[in-house]
């Protein structure tokens, strides 16, 4: 039986990829996601802190099994930093100003990493499943639909996210490999 699933999550970009990852997958049916927004506090820490503290406060919100989601974007350069803050460095400087970050510096290589976080209720310990696709910072191409997507150039791909099609980048990006850990990690659970 499949097994029944909220994602606690504001981002309309990141619950459409998630839908689309699953539905292609070959055991489409063992995860029912539905969703929820809910205005979440964020503690600052590593990705995997930050992580943990928002899916135990989506898990004692609603009083019942979650999952959350996290994405950072972290640069070789800056020892993985803006990592999970770039959802604010991002509204402030932009493409531009992510891309001028790194002019000081020969290494303009970063990875994406995306944590999905399981907790099955309020007093439950946080489950984390990470997900990482290297690449690097780029002036932006492609259309800007989705955060940094235009400035990430996928590792042997020459191509940015927003290049690519739904179909490439939800074969090879950080959200799929994670939520791969993810569908195999509560299978056992
Ligand atoms: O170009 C992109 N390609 C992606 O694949 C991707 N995944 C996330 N993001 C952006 O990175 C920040 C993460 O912050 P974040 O994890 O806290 O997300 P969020 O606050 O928007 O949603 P949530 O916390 O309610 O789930 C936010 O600016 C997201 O828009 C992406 N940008
Ligand atoms: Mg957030």
């Amino acid at each position: 039986m499949a097994r029944q699933l909220i994602f606690v999550t504001g981002n309309a970009n990141k619950l459409r990829e998630v839908r689309q990852i699953l539905a292609a997958g070959a055991d489409a049916a063992t995860i029912d996601l539905t969703s929820q927004a809910l205005d979440l506090p964020e503690v600052q820490g590593t990705t995997q802190e930050v992580a943990r503290y928002k899916v135990q406060a989506a898990a004692k919100a609603l009083n019942g099994p979650c999952i959350t989601e996290d994405t950072a974007l972290c640069f070789d350069a800056l020892d993985g930093l803006p990592g999970p803050y770039i959802k604010d460095f991002l509204a402030r400087i932009g493409h531009d100003g992510l891309n001028k970050m790194l002019d000081g510096f020969s290494n303009r290589r970063a990875n994406a990493l995306c944590t999905f976080a399981y907790c099955a209720g309020p007093t439950a310990e946080p489950v984390l499943f990470e997900g990482r696709t290297q690449g690097r910072i780029v002036p932006a191409r492609g259309p800007s639909n989705f955060g940094w997507d235009p400035i990430f150039e996928v590792e042997g791909t020459g191509k940015t996210y927003a290049e690519m099609e739904a179909e490439q980048k939800n074969k090879l990006s950080h959200r799929y490999k994670a939520l791969e850990a993810l569908r195999r990690g509560l299978s056992q659970l």
